[in-house]
């Protein structure tokens, strides 16, 4: 039985992760033209190379189908529920930076901190009659941190792509989603709160409890992890 290691299948994470593993002696090459979502490990036997889209993997190591998995730690903790007990962090990898941040429009010029925003929530329901609309596509983790700062005069309205525009487009008030450049936030008018991120993430390499690890898997396992110096 095979090592299963998921990776993600296009764009700038797909080529840092090889790179990533390349450096450390384990080449990871598309088996065909760049269409072809087949790939192969070279410089240890026993590995299996899955490529999955980034937001697949976390439900992918949650079910056991793969044993390794290289995602974002912004998607692997939305998509998990309880992920400590699911899945172990083995190495955070150094790229793949983006913040899951709350942004509101820049002329709201009262609200800079989640306190304002708590404040402008309360008058938002008063003078409207419903509560005011976050976008976003990080349910639980906007869910978790509100609850946390005692913030409940929201709602979530999801939006899974596009997720700044909802503001112009009037479907919402402010935004929860990732940033890295920050040009995205500021071509649509929205700042940041300036309490911090909501959770800071990186590309990171994930190892699933629940998979089936056979001895011959726990033996590639071993070697792979000598490899990677983990
Ligand atoms: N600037 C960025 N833009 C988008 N994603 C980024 C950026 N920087 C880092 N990332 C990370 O890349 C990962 C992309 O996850 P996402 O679910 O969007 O991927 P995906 O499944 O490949 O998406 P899709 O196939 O729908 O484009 C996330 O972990 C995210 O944090
Ligand atoms: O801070 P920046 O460098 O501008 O990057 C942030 C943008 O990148 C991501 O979108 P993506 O391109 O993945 O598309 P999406 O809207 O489908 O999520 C994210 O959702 C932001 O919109």
């Amino acid at each position: 039985m095979p090592l299963k290691l998921g990776v993600p299948s296009k764009g700038r994470l797909m080529e840092k992760t090889f790179d990533w593993f390349g450096a450390r002696g384990l080449r990871l090459r598309r088996a065909g033209s760049d269409r072809d979502y087949a790939a192969v490990a070279e410089g240890l036997g026993g590995v299996e190379v899955v490529l999955l889209s980034a937001g697949e993997i976390p439900l992918e190591l949650a079910a056991g189908r793969i044993h390794l998995g290289v995602t974002g730690t912004d998607v692997l903790r939305e998509k998990v529920a309880n992920w400590p007990a699911q899945v172990e962090e083995l190495a955070p990898l150094g790229f793949g930076h983006a913040d899951l941040i709350i942004a509101v429009p820049n002329h709201w010029v009262d609200v800079e901190t989640l306190d304002d925003l708590d404040a402008a929530a309360a008058a938002f329901r008063r003078d409207h009659g419903f509560r005011l609309r976050i976008a976003t596509k990080y349910h639980r983790l906007v869910r978790e941190y509100m609850q946390a700062h005692d913030i409940a005069d929201y709602q979530l309205v999801d939006s899974q792509g596009a997720t700044e525009g909802t503001v112009k487009n009037e479907t919402a008030e402010a935004i929860a989603d990732i940033t890295s450049t920050g040009e995205t936030l500021r071509a649509n008018g929205l700042k940041i709160l300036g309490d911090g991120p909501i959770l800071a993430s990186q590309a990171t390499l994930f190892r699933a409890r629940g998979a089936e690890w056979s001895d011959d898997v726990q033996d590639t396992y071993a070697r792979l992890r000598q490899m990677l110096a983990l």
